[in-house]
C-alpha cells in the first residue's frame, strides 16, 4: 500500500502561542493553478503605489491593486467600492470556504522578483475589526514569510508555496507582525491575495 497516510491530517496550527495560522496546500488542481496565475498576472491592473517616509516619497517594492465591495481609506488614500474581477471572484469563493468567513474586500500584492518585498507590519487597522479572520492566497514562485511577536520577539518561518492558502486568525494580528523578506536568489514572479472582511469607512 503506497498511501499517503498524512493526507487527511488536519493542517496544525504555524503559531506557538497569541493567534492562529493555518496553511492549506493545493487548494485547487494544478492546472487551475496556473491558469489563476497567469490570468492575474496579465489581467489586472497592478499599480505602483508611492509611500511617504519621512517626507520622502518612496515607490512601494511590489505592484498592488484592490477590489472591494466597500469603500477603504488605506494610508490618506480613499479607494471606492470596485466590483471583484471575473478572475478573482472564484478566488474570494474558494478563500471562504476554505476559511468558513466571508470576505468584501481584497489586497492584491505582484512581487515581480527578489528585490519586491514587503515590510513588518501587522493588517490591524480598525475597519478590520477585534480579531480579524485573513486568508492570503499564494500563486506562483514560493518565498519566504516571517511573524515575528511584537513582545516575545519570538520567530516563525513559513514558506508559502504556489497554490496554497495562509489562514491567519483569532490574536495573530494583535500580538505578532509579519513579513515577505526581500530575497538574493533568483526569483519568478508570485502574487498574493489577501482577503479581508472589512468595516465601510465613511468618507
Ligand atoms: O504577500 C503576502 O503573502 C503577504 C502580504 C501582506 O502581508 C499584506 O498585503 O498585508
Ligand atoms: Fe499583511
Amino acid at each position: 500500500m503506497t498511501g499517503d497516510l498524512f493526507a487527511n491530517e488536519p493542517p496544525r496550527n504555524l503559531l506557538p502561542f497569541d493567534g492562529e495560522v493555518l496553511l492549506l496546500r493545493e487548494i485547487m488542481t494544478p492546472d487551475d493553478a496556473d491558469r489563476a496565475f497567469a490570468r492575474l498576472k496579465t489581467g489586472i491592473v497592478w499599480q505602483q503605489e508611492i509611500a511617504k517616509i519621512h517626507g520622502k516619497e518612496i515607490p512601494v517594492p511590489r505592484l498592488t491593486a484592490w477590489f472591494g465591495e466597500v469603500a477603504y481609506r488605506y494610508s490618506g488614500v480613499y479607494h471606492p467600492a470596485a466590483p471583484f474581477p471575473s478572475v478573482v471572484a472564484p478566488l474570494r469563493k474558494l478563500a471562504e470556504d476554505l476559511s468558513g468567513a466571508p470576505f468584501n474586500t481584497v489586497l492584491l500584492n505582484y512581487y515581480r522578483d527578489g528585490r519586491d518585498s514587503v515590510s513588518w507590519h501587522a493588517d490591524d487597522e480598525d475597519v478590520l475589526g477585534e480579531n480579524p479572520v485573513i486568508a492570503s492566497l499564494s500563486f506562483g514562485e514560493e518565498r519566504r514569510f516571517h511573524f515575528r511577536h511584537k513582545k516575545t520577539g519570538d520567530r516563525i518561518s513559513i514558506d508559502l508555496p504556489h497554490n496554497s492558502a495562509l489562514i491567519m486568525a483569532g490574536e495573530t494580528q494583535h500580538c505578532w507582525l509579519h513579513q515577505i523578506p526581500k530575497t538574493a536568489r533568483q526569483v519568478n514572479g508570485r502574487i498574493n491575495l489577501t482577503f479581508r472582511n472589512t468595516q465601510p469607512e465613511a468618507r
